[in-house]
């Protein structure tokens, strides 16, 4: 179902300390709150337990930054779905860009990733979005288009609307160069068209698609107020709950 959401996505930062720390402060935050908007951290695997044991998940939900493409086995280093699902957690980020660029995940692998996250209860926010050369050359949207039907297209239309999409313009990740509320607009309202003519309009309505890249408290309200734009994948402003809480706040 649409729902408005704000994921952090922790990426590779804090220690087990730190991070449960910064899990305590953001549910402490969010305690005397109503929300406009879903709440989610997704932080590194090694925190997945400890920080499920200090949130209310009624006010906060917890989500993985990845999962394995295998159930289990001799994958050394490798975590799964299952494992991801035994300590709590209920969302998977997958396909971040920076898994496709530094781990050189493609299409085909996350296939497996978002079936094994669905047969595992686990929400995928699966992401898709362009290179600046790409956005540059106008190729853009040709190139969003194949993310999504290549790794989700195979869906049935009930898989298909546990779904939770991400887009974020590689060019405005951690670069402080946000997409304009405009941009993100554009590229949010072509996705739901591309599901539409894949799915119907009724699963494309009630999917939701976050943008994701530089989105900060400043800027986090002129996004959300577009309306194909349902919340944000925050990165860096995810770090100090102050931040994050600003752009939970921005609906
Ligand atoms: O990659 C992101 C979230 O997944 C966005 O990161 P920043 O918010 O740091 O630009």
């Amino acid at each position: 179902m649409r729902k408005n959401i704000v994921a952090g996505n922790w990426k590779m930062n804090t220690t087990l300390q730190e991070g449960v720390a910064l899990a305590k402060e953001v549910n402490e935050a969010l305690k005397n709150q109503q929300p406009k908007c879903d709440v989610v951290i997704c932080v590194p695997f090694t925190h997945l337990a400890s920080v499920n044991q200090v949130i209310d998940p009624e006010k906060l939900g917890l989500g993985a930054e990845n999962c394995a493409d295998h159930v289990k086995g001799a994958y050394t280093g490798e975590v799964s779905a299952p494992m991801v699902a035994s300590t709590g957690a209920t969302y998977v980020i997958l396909g971040h860009s920076e898994r496709r660029q530094y781990y050189g995940e493609t299409s085909e692998t996350l296939k497996t990733k978002v079936n094994l996250a669905l047969e595992n209860n686990l929400t995928p926010i699966f992401c898709i979005g362009e290179v600046l050369e790409e956005r540059e050359n106008g190729t853009y949207s040709q190139v969003v288009k194949a993310q999504i039907e290549e790794a989700l297209f195979n869906l049935t239309a009930e898989e298909f609307s546990k779904i939770v999409l991400a887009y974020e313009p590689v060019w405005a990740i951690g670069t402080g160069k946000t997409a304009t509320a405009e941009q993100a607009q554009d590229m949010h309202a072509f996705i739901r068209q591309t599901i539409a003519d894949r799915y119907g309009k009724e699963i494309a309505d009630n999917t939701s698609i976050l943008y994701g890249g530089s989105c900060k408290p400043s800027n986090a309200a002129e996004l959300f107020a577009k309306p194909d734009v349902d919340g944000g994948l925050i990165g860096g402003a995810a770090l100090e709950a102050a931040s994050f809480m600003g752009i939970v706040t921005a609906f």
